[in-house]
């Protein structure tokens, strides 16, 4: 996967089938960067074409790649991943791994992407989603921990790095699911 940008203006691109798309662009509109950045919801392989990167949110990943194969664009998004730099969010990350378990009847269809294995609904069901602190490398303010949200979240069970790709780093890391829950 390509990891470097163009100079110019970017064209982000964030799949809008299903999903937390608006929440996502809300976020990236209010990043003041020292570039232009388009955000474009992206729904029809012509969109996508003119994306530099793409994002694809939290969701449900067989809904979004249901609505991804009826709107044709479950090839274009195929070939986009192995080029393009792509961001997936909770869904987002399933549909990038290459094996997931814990799929419905009828299974899951994956974009690849990421050389990750992946747990679908890993650390449980809806009704025990949670809030953890983590600490994240690279963001601005390291003293105070960030706040993970996991719904219904995906868990990494293996990566591999692929002789073709840029060597994957970790972030973050949660090795056990805290006691609390979702805080009201
Ligand atoms: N927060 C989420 O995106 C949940 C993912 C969801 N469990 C799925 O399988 O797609």
């Amino acid at each position: 996967m390509a990891l470097s940008l163009p100079p110019q203006e970017l064209t982000i691109g964030i799949l809008a089938l299903q999903g937390a798309f608006a929440e996502h662009q809300a976020s990236l509109e209010r990043l003041n960067l020292n570039r232009k950045l388009r955000v474009l919801q992206v729904r029809t392989s012509q969109d996508l074409d003119q994306c530099d990167a793409l994002i694809i949110p939290g969701g449900e990943s067989t809904t979004i790649a249901l609505l991804a194969r009826l709107s044709g664009l479950l090839e274009p998004l195929k070939s986009f991943v192995k080029t393009k730099p792509v961001w997936g969010t909770c869904a987002g990350a399933i549909l990038l791994a290459q094996a997931v378990t814990g799929v419905k009847k009828g299974g899951q269809e994956v974009l690849g992407g990421m050389s990750i294995s992946i747990a679908r609904n890993g650390w449980g069901s809806q009704v025990e989603s949670f809030e953890a602190p983590l600490q994240v490398e690279g963001l601005r303010d390291s003293r105070h921990p960030f706040t993970g949200v996991f719904i219904r979240a995906p868990v990494i069970l293996s990566l591999k790095n692929s002789p073709n790709g840029p060597p994957i780093q970790i972030v973050a890391r949660l090795p056990h699911r805290p006691r609390s829950k979702i805080s009201h």
